[in-house]
């Protein structure tokens, strides 16, 4: 990994070609994304999943370009080094050309994201190569693409027959043709993953995609235990910080219940002149 100095995508580029795996993780705020970082992970994808994870909606369908700009500026303020990818959300890249290139380049402008991330497959891939030739770097998503989770019936697993395996084929191909410096596989069979993997030149990151792809990518919140509401089968939790905070804020509960906080240690004082003036000469205070 580059030392010191910012991630670029050849540099992502050159971990496949190497044969190392590339690490990325979702933040949505400043303080876990300057963790994510520093904890060495490639690159930080500012998720629409923000919609379930930090907003409370049930699907990703609600959230807004306003929304992904105002994580992403967050983000972006943090991460120094990370190559943050952000999320279009639902329906900012499905009307016109120039619509789509705008709401990208808003990303790029506006929240200071390297490349923009776009849930679909050979469909886009006249939007793609409109980005690349604006300057504009590509994440493509196929497999289960949570946008169309109406359309899917569900968070399930994609790609699971031969047909369906072979038009995932076909999609990141078209993707890569198009321009795409990467793609995000969600929820495939490992198999397919590997034949997809090995097909194609760009890092296939994949998230519960099995081991046979280029990289990997979760939720944060899911990784860290931190009141996640759905937990996918391909998670691994490293921690329980849910059980921390409410542990914390509980002893914090208790101890104003019972006056043990603020202890002395964490009280101002007035000078004493001005403590004889507010309470008078002789009159105890505390
Ligand atoms: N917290 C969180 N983590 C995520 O990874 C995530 C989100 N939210 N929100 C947006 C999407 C939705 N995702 C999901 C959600 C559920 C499953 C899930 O439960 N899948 C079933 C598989 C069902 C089948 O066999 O087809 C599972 O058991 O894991 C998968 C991906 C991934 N994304
Ligand atoms: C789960 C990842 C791939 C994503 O698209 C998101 O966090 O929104
Ligand atoms: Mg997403």
């Amino acid at each position: 990994m580059a030392n010191g100095r910012p991630i670029t995508t050849s540099d992502i580029r050159k971990k496949k070609e190497a044969g190392i795996p590339i690490t990325m993780m979702t933040a949505y705020d400043f303080p876990s994304a300057k963790l994510v970082e520093e904890a060495g992970v490639d690159m930080i994808l500012v998720g629409d999943s923000l919609g379930m994870v930090v907003l409370g909606y049930d699907s990703t369908i609600p959230v807004t370009m306003e929304d992904m700009i105002h994580h992403t500026k967050a983000v972006t303020r943090a991460a120094k080094k990370a190559f943050v990818v952000t999320d279009l959300p639902f329906l900012s890249y499905h009307g016109t050309l120039e619509e789509a290139i705008k709401n990208a380049g808003r990303l790029m402008q506006e929240g200071s994201a390297k490349a923009v991330k776009m849930e679909g497959g050979k469909e886009l891939a006249p939007l793609v190569t409109r980005c690349v030739q604006a300057g504009i770097p590509v994440v493509g998503h196929i497999g289960l693409t949570p946008q169309s989770v109406h359309q899917l019936g569900g968070y399930k697993v994609q790609g699971r027959d031969l047909a369906q395996a072979e038009r995932l084929l076909e999609d990141a191909l078209a993707l890569q043709e198009a321009g795409a410096f990467a793609i995000v596989l969600e929820c495939v069979p490992q198999e397919v993953t590997g034949m997809i993997a090995k097909k194609l030149e760009i890092p296939v990151i994949g998230i519960g995609a099995g081991v046979t792809c280029d990289g990997q990518v979760l939720v944060f919140h899911d990784v860290v235990g931190y009141a996640s509401q759905i937990t996918p089968k391909f998670v691994k939790r490293y921690t329980d910080i849910g059980s921390a905070i409410r542990e914390a804020v509980a002893g914090y509960v208790k101890d104003v219940e019972e006056r043990r906080f603020p202890a002395p240690e964490h009280v101002f004082h007035a000078s004493e002149d001005t403590i004889k003036q507010l309470y008078g000469e002789g009159v105890a205070h505390s």
